[in-house]
């Protein structure tokens, strides 16, 4: 299941025309999100809650909002590893879950867990190109070459041979992010990427997030609880509050909410600092 979430891929978009790649790994393209009337029970546990929410092609999307709030769940729905009780998801105005054909899903999507996940096995190369190879998408010195560049990408050039178990939180992160690159990904969620970092690390996290987009078409969707990080690197938030959206709009507007919900949570999670 976890390489199946790591980098989804259908079948269909492979070709064999003898080329160095079975994919053409250069033609990304954002993918919009559209999701309606999202149900999702645990048990008695209603965790979300006719949830609506679009996200556009090509943006960095945030959702944030206290813990507990069904923003992981939410996440998880998106790539499929949850499925709703009612509502559906729209990816390019294809249902996620009651489409029949897998091989509509014709995008490739990719997923940054919080834990990074990375393999302590591996060097990072190894850990970087593991996809590439398992899938044998690329010749091997093709591969190389692209675990070069994503690692150069999140500024981590020549750290191949390291063992991850050598890396700090903030490399390991930066590896799960090149590792999710690897396959150019139409689709990119990252789940709390800031957790465990500490204030410089987040923001060398952000600023790379950043550049990424300044060369990706993907759309990224980002769930966190720190809204600073929201706030600096996304086109869009979105705040969840008890299984709901509850406000969507820009940094600026965010930040200007009149929501008491959304003014409380501002308040005290920048202590303080609010308004414009
Ligand atoms: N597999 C599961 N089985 C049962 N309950 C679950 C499961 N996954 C999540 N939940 C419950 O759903 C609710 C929302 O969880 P979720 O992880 O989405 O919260 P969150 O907003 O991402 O919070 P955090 O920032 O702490 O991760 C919680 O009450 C959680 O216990």
């Amino acid at each position: 299941m976890f390489h199946k979430l790591m980098h989804g891929l259908t079948g269909s978009i492979f070709q064999d025309d003898g080329c160095e790649c079975r994919v053409n790994l250069n033609d990304t393209r954002g993918v919009s999100i559209r999701i309606e009337h999202l149900n999702k029970y645990y048990g008695n546990n209603h965790v979300l809650k006719d949830v609506d929410l679009e996200i556009f092609a090509g943006e960095t999307f945030s959702i944030i909002g206290p813990s507990g709030t069904g923003k992981s769940v939410l996440l998880k729905h998106v790539v499929k590893l949850e499925t709703p009780d009612s509502g559906e998801i729209y990816i390019d105005d294809v249902a996620v879950f009651s489409s029949s054909k897998e091989s509509e899903r014709d995008y490739r999507y990719s997923m940054v867990f919080q834990s990074s996940a990375l393999f302590n096995s591996l060097t990072v190369g190894e850990n970087v190109g593991l996809w590439l190879r398992e899938k044998r998408v690329c010749k091997e010195a093709r591969i190389r070459e692209i675990i070069r560049e994503k690692l150069a990408k999140v500024g981590l050039e020549g750290t191949e041979q390291l063992r991850t178990s050598e890396l700090s939180g903030g490399m390991k992160k930066r590896v799960a992010i090149a590792r999710s690159l690897a396959m150019n990904p139409d689709l990119i969620l990252y789940d709390e990427p800031t957790a465990e970092l500490d204030p410089v690390t987040t923001d060398e996290l952000a600023n790379t997030i950043l550049k990424l987009k300044e060369t990706t078409k993907n759309t990224t969707v980002i769930v966190t609880h720190d809204l600073n990080f929201a706030l600096y690197i996304s086109d869009r938030i979105g705040m969840m509050h008890d299984g709901r959206v509850i406000e969507v709009g820009t940094p600026s507007e965010i930040k200007a909410s009149q929501n008491p919900i959304v003014k409380s949570f501002i308040f005290t999670t920048t202590k303080g600092i609010k308004g414009d």
